[in-house]
């Protein structure tokens, strides 16, 4: 049985859900998909890190508050992250990246990522900001190494948006993506709808896991100019950067606007879209609607996400699905870890393994 050793590097919501998700599914994946995960190190900014090169006993770290974790104490543990060194020397097949996403310049994320690569390790991430600013350059260096850069997550958590596209879509030429792309403002503009005030709704979207560590990102629009950006670049192969996509966020409508549409048949929507011009080049945006009850995005509320492809065979083809959540979010890391292991396992060693959908530049 073939064994994947672990580096977690941020212990936040996302990581422990796929912590928790290895120890109590642990045989169940092994029997159904061939491979059993350990985890041999963690680092987090607060809890310090932890490295076990025979496999880190969970049980205790799942047991605790997330806030009230200390790896000074614990045997292989150290109050410092030391996330360069764990990245760079523990021997780990899988680096797994779930710290803050960063919107401004992906960091520090994005060393993190291409320490792994660099390292020769896999990557699987649920940060944005290195997929979004740098994943060009980065699929590079894993292509050069031959080895695995997934981030399903990145984009509606484990709602299969990326490898739809790129796997179950090959072949047809995708011509635009529009989407509700950000479970938290979704969430919120349906509290609003009910006469909840906005930071009592943020505040329920930070217990639920759906908010980034700074919520900001979320209210004005910069998680979903990060998802848009993503998917301009990796599904529509454009080479957009973070300034080409306009972006507003739902901090510009009042709590009143929202129920008076309501009142008109309308819901407010952040929507994310790219679309290709006649010339080739991508249109990206992310703007706030009043979708009409009829919109098919109109429906989509809470921390349900979705996604349409509009395509030249099939006319639109929308996924639907959670936008946020930790368990969901780390279901997406298993779903990354899953398509490593089948790209290793590949029957065709003559094809490439990390295949990329479009690789025409467009700007
Ligand atoms: N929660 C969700 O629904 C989703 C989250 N994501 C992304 O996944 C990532 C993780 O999300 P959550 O776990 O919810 O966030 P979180 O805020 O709960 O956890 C992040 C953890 O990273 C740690 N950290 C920050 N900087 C670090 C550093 N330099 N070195 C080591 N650890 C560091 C923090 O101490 C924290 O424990 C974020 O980038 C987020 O944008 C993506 C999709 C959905
Ligand atoms: N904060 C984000 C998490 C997923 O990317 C959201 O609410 O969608």
């Amino acid at each position: 049985m073939v064994r994947y050793d672990l580096a977690l590097i941020g212990f936040g919501g996302v990581n422990r859900a796929l912590a928790e998700l290895i120890s109590q599914r642990g045989d169940r994946l092994a029997e159904e998909l061939g491979f059993t995960l350990r985890v041999v190190a963690i680092t987090d900014l607060r809890a310090g890190s932890l490295v076990d090169t025979d496999g880190i006993d969970l049980a205790p770290l799942l047991a605790a508050e997330p806030g009230e974790l200390d790896f000074s104490g614990l045997t292989g543990g150290n109050a410092d992250p030391r996330s360069e060194w764990v990245i760079r020397e523990v021997p780990a097949d899988i680096v797994v990246e779930a710290t803050f996403t960063n919107p401004t310049d992906g960091e520090p994320a994005l060393s993190h990522v291409r320490w792994a690569l660099e390292a020769g390790k896999h990557v699987c991430t649920t940060n944005k900001g290195p997929v979004a600013l740098a994943g060009r350059a980065l699929r590079v260096l894993a292509e050069q190494r031959g080895i695995g850069f997934e981030f399903e997550g990145a984009v509606l958590s484990g709602t299969p948006v990326l490898r739809t596209a790129q796997r179950l879509l090959a072949g047809l030429e995708i011509t635009g993506v529009q989407g509700i792309m950000n479970g938290t403002s979704n969430y919120i503009l349906g509290r609003l709808e009910e006469g909840i005030e906005l930071p009592a709704a943020i505040a329920e979207a930070q217990e639920l896991g759906y908010a980034e560590a700074d919520p900001t990102a979320d209210i004005e629009g910069h998680d979903v100019q990060l998802k848009v950006l993503i998917l301009a670049n990796e599904i529509l192969g454009a080479d957009l950067r973070r300034a080409d996509v306009c972006c507003e966020g739902i901090s510009s409508v009042t709590p009143q606007e929202v129920q008076d549409a309501v009142t008109k048949g309308l819901h407010w929507k952040l929507v994310g879209s790219a679309t290709l011009r006649a010339d080739g080049t991508v249109d990206a945006r992310v703007a706030l609607l009043a979708l009409p009850a009829h919109h098919p995005l109109a429906g989509i509320s809470g921390p349900l996400n979705a996604v349409t492809f509009h395509t030249d065979l099939l006319g639109s083809v929308t996924v639907s699905g959670p936008g946020a959540g930790r368990m969901e979010t780390a279901y997406a890391l298993l779903s990354d870890i899953i398509a490593i292991h089948q790209g290793r396992h590949a029957d065709d060693d003559t094809a490439p393994l990390y295949p990329v959908l479009q690789e025409t530049h467009r700007g």
